[in-house]
């Protein structure tokens, strides 16, 4: 699909991934938070479809985006163009509704938000390949706001392959600019968890990928799981630790800032 105003974009990054569940929230909410503390000008959360949740309960992720990044020049509801019963696909919750999502007046919008920012932070649903319309993907819809696209991978066995193919997968749709970062293990670290083994590990996928992918892995999230409840504090705890906790990746950092 080809972008409607070609070359007159504002700037912004897509975060997508190997799949659903392995971070794009956390993540994103924690970029548009160190940008707002860290860059000047108006830093905007965009989430085009959002399924399987209700808008301002602590599961929906323009709730936690929201939260998650601090923002304060925008409601929930302005971050997020459709919230989805169904926790399927877009193009398939939509179809349960009765509904049917325009991919060409997402990419409209997108173009409005990238412009009406300084730097927009888009999360996609699920991986790279997930439909939003027939046969239109959220790789599409990054390629055709010629957005730098950020994949989350897993960091654990089984992500060279998935990690690999998303790649290739978003390349062949027209996304140009690519990196893939690693999410947290999902589970809170015991005494007995092996660090060095973990380290070993990511260490060693991140040179598969590379290789094979020829993309950029520009870091791997810590473990800083969003607050399960609708608190103040928490949130505001949360932030705080997200800055302390990723002070040190910096190649992450040079990524975002080379193109936000
Ligand atoms: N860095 C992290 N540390 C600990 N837990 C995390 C981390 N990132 C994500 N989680 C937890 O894993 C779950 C899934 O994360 P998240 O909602 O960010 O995934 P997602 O990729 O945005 O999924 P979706 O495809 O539904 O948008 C959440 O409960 C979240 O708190
Ligand atoms: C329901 C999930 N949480 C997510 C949609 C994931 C779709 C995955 C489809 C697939 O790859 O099979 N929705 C969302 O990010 O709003
Ligand atoms: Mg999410």
């Amino acid at each position: 699909m080809m972008a409607l105003l070609d070359g007159r974009f504002g700037k912004g990054i897509f975060i997508s991934a190997t799949g659903t569940e392995l971070g794009k929230t956390v993540l994103a909410s924690g970029i548009a938070h160190w940008m707002h503390i860290h860059k000047l000008g108006a830093t905007a959360l965009w989430k085009p479809v959002q399924s399987g949740v209700e808008l301002g309960t602590v599961e929906a992720d323009s709730y936690r985006l929201l939260k998650g990044s601090g923002l304060t020049n925008v409601g929930e509801r302005e971050l997020v163009t459709w919230t989805l019963r169904e926790p399927l696909a877009p193009w398939a919750a939509a179809k349960r509704e009765g509904l049917e999502i325009s991919m060409s007046e997402l990419v409209v919008e997108g173009e409005r938000r990238l412009q009406a920012s300084d730097r927009l932070v888009v999360e996609g649903a699920g991986g790279v390949a997930v439909p939003l319309q027939a046969r239109h993907t959220m790789a599409d819809l990054a390629a055709a706001l010629q957005l730098p696209m950020l994949i989350v991978a897993a960091p654990l066995l089984g992500t060279v392959s998935h990690t690999v193919t998303a790649v290739q997968y978003a390349r062949s749709r027209g996304v140009k600019d690519v990196a893939v970062v690693f999410g947290a293990m999902l589970f809170k670290p015991t005494a007995e968890w092996n660090k060095a083994a973990y380290e070993q590990q990511l260490h060693e996928n991140t040179e598969m990928i590379e290789l094979l992918a020829e993309v950029p892995v520009v870091g791997a999230v810590p473990y800083l799981p969003h607050p399960n409840r609708i608190d103040e504090d928490l949130w505001i705890n949360w932030r705080k630790d997200w800055l302390r906790e990723t002070a040190h990746l910096t190649t992450l950092h040079d990524w975002l800032n080379a193109r936000l």
